[in-house]
């Protein structure tokens, strides 16, 4: 499996930020996406995720081999973490939640109500989303916010065991995961050109 992205053109709120974006991901390879506060990072990411259509170019792989993680962890607060991870598994209609559980050393919190979570540990719960889903394509938005060093190192390690099975993994991060196989892409160069007004003279009447 693969995942090719062709001379991808992004917008947020209508307004064009990312322009001829390319890239292709095999199985088992990680890309960083690196750039500016406000550069359209997790625009590009919502866009690969199929979360919103892309402006021009393409996404060759369907939305159904993603999995996202944005901002928002996305977590139920009056379910328990194990109940989280059961809910997400009946979605996706996987047996992943020992796994997940696992990877993130979620063990013994499990019977805990996510919303009484720390920051940090919801956090995690809701990167252990991404262990249930068992989808190939991990597409993450800013992942180790909130997270301290050992649970980055955790993060790592499950990426790592991700790409060990054949996974992907897509990521915004402005730190060091300390993922040295993972390529990285600067957006900069991509940065979309306001468009040049019909009637230049016409525009200061
Ligand atoms: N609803 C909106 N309407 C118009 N513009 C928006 C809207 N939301 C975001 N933007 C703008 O779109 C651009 C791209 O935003 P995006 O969140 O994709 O950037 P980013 O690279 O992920 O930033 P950060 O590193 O701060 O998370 C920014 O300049 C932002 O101000």
């Amino acid at each position: 499996m693969e995942l090719t992205v062709t001379d991808l053109a992004v917008a947020r709120g209508g307004v064009p930020v990312l322009e001829g974006v390319s890239f292709t991901l095999s199985g088992g390879e990680a890309l960083v996406l690196r750039g500016p506060n406000g550069i359209g990072k997790t625009t590009l990411l919502r866009t690969v995720a199929g979360l919103q259509p892309p402006l021009a170019g393409h996404v060759g792989l369907d939305r159904e081999a993603m999995a996202y993680a944005g901002h928002a962890d996305g977590i139920k607060a009056t379910l328990s973490v194990r109940e989280n991870l059961t809910f997400w598994a009946d979605v996706f209609a996987t047996d992943r939640v020992g796994e997940a559980l696992a990877a993130f050393e979620l063990e013994p919190l499990a019977d805990r109500f996510a919303g009484n979570l720390s920051a940090g540990q919801k956090r995690r719960l809701g990167l252990a989303r991404m262990v249930v889903t068992g989808r190939p394509v991990w597409v993450l938005d800013e992942p180790t916010v909130s997270l301290d060093v050992d649970a980055v190192a955790m993060f790592a390690r499950a990426v790592r065991a991700h790409l060990g099975g054949g996974g992907m993994a897509l990521l915004a991060t402005h730190i060091d995961l300390g993922l040295d196989e993972a390529r990285v892409l600067n957006l900069a160069p991509f940065r979309a050109r306001a468009p040049e007004p019909d009637d230049f003279d016409g525009a200061f009447l």
